[in-house]
């Protein structure tokens, strides 16, 4: 990716380049900590080696049996959803099986879903690191009587990723179905260019190996100094900016086919960073649709936020037909591209006036290769935040808490989280 720092120099809050020079200080002993990190193969860390270590035959073996499949349902939540979405919506074609994710337990949703797909042609994949997450099991077992209720039989159109053990794996061996393993040391958000994220890539006939390479050189290029590393460019001045007031990341693609992406980045940011009273809110907007709505906040609102703003530097682009309207004639003979494209720099130079810093980030191409970089990078680049902010990049305690409380309230154990739920005050006002 491509990082341009330049409209979040001299803002409010801001960064300068000298500070920006101090910090470098900083970046050359985290990168020595990550890539100490990388090489101990430790929780995390890990998650950086993945361009060496995904086993890509393993996973265009285990979903060679649905190469006539026409619709492929994942049923996973969080890290085991969506960087698989967010390739399945950024690389989708016309001929592809279409890619549906059930990431909630909204019954209306499921059931509507379920309603609308051919069952008997559609391959349910399954998805979840712990084996234990109630909304991904409970909407598997769902699914698959929703398949038996429709004379499918479910054995020969599932396959599961999943740890070495757990619920999952239990059935997985049980039933005899295809499966892949998550890797180990590899958080569920940080695992988008493994297992997790491709094999719904590789069903719908991507390439593979473009993620990887994508990934692999944006690895070889993270370096000791955030003058050299975009990755490391763009960590150190949302950190840096956060600890100036910039609570908000507003997380904003040009592109239609990246609003996924931003949902991504979104718990990528939100889940490693938000800890010890630290972190900062990632907002999801999509150019130029939310330039009509939420720009107004993040250019007059409250002084406590920067915006992401991406683009690809390549497309496909559809010209605009030439018309004698009155007062319209200054589109034709342009393209929808062109006015994309105007609108984006016109929102950075409209942020610059009023001294919100910006970060421009582009990409290549919505391509394989542009995305595998685009997702390595932005998970070091959360991994050096982490390493400057000195919280537990790796953990969510505060997401576990919840899962045990539902648990409990379900019963499905004693967890004294459920407890908490009894004790609620409420103010109730009709
Ligand atoms: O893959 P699973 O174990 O089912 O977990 C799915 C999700 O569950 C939790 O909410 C975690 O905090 C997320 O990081 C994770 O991605």
């Amino acid at each position: 990716m491509h990082v341009d720092l330049g409209s979040s120099l001299d803002a409010t809050p801001g960064v300068s380049r000298e500070s920006l020079e101090r910090l470098d200080d900083q970046i050359a002993a985290a990168h020595e900590r990550i890539e100490a990190g990388r090489d101990a193969h430790e929780h995390g860390y890990e998650a950086l080696n993945l361009p060496s270590t995904v086993d890509l035959d393993a996973i265009r073996a285990a979903v060679a049996p649905f190469e006539d499949a026409e619709a492929v349902l994942t049923v996973g939540i969080g890290g085991s959803a969506l960087g698989a979405a967010t390739f399945a919506d950024a690389l989708a074609g016309p001929d592809d099986p279409e890619a549906y994710f059930l990431d909630n337990v909204d019954p209306a949703h499921v059931s509507r879903l379920l309603d609308s797909l051919p069952l008997d042609r559609t391959v349910v994949n399954v998805v979840s690191r712990s084996g234990t997450t109630a909304e991904t099991l409970a909407n598997f077992l769902v699914v698959r009587e929703a398949m038996t209720d429709a004379g499918v039989d479910w054995t020969e159109r599932t396959f599961v990723t999943t740890g070495e053990s757990g619920n999952l794996r239990s059935l997985a061996t049980t039933h005899d179905l295809p499966s892949l393993s998550v890797p180990d040391g590899v958080p569920g958000r940080f695992s988008a260019l493994s297992t997790v994220g491709l094999a719904v890539a590789a069903i719908q006939g991507h390439d593979l190996e473009a993620i990887r390479t994508g990934a692999a050189d944006a690895a070889d290029g993270l370096s000791g100094s955030l003058f050299e590393t975009p990755a490391y460019a763009y960590g150190a001045t949302t950190y840096a900016l956060a600890g100036r007031g910039a609570l908000t990341n507003a997380m904003m693609p040009y592109a239609e086919r990246l609003e996924t992406f931003a949902e991504w980045f979104a718990q990528l940011w939100a889940e490693s960073l938000g800890k010890d009273g630290l972190g900062q809110t990632p907002a999801r907007a999509l150019g130029a649709t939310d330039q009509h709505s939420q720009l107004q906040l993040y250019r007059a609102g409250p002084r406590d936020k920067l915006v992401t703003l991406v683009r690809p530097r390549n497309y496909s682009d559809r010209p605009i037909p030439e018309t004698d309207l009155d007062g319209l004639s200054y589109l034709g003979g342009s393209s929808l591209g062109d006015l994309l494209d105007a609108e984006f720099e016109a929102t950075e130079a409209s942020l610059v006036e009023s001294g919100v810093p910006a970060i421009r980030v582009e990409i290549d191409a919505v391509d394989e290769y542009s995305l595998g970089s685009l997702l390595y990078e932005m998970e070091a680049a959360c991994v050096l935040y982490g390493e400057l902010a000195a919280v537990s990049t790796f953990t969510q305690p505060a997401v576990e808490w919840g899962k045990k409380a539902a648990r409990g309230l379900l019963g499905g154990g004693d967890f004294e989280e459920a407890e908490a739920v009894d004790e609620r005050t409420s103010l109730v006002v009709e």
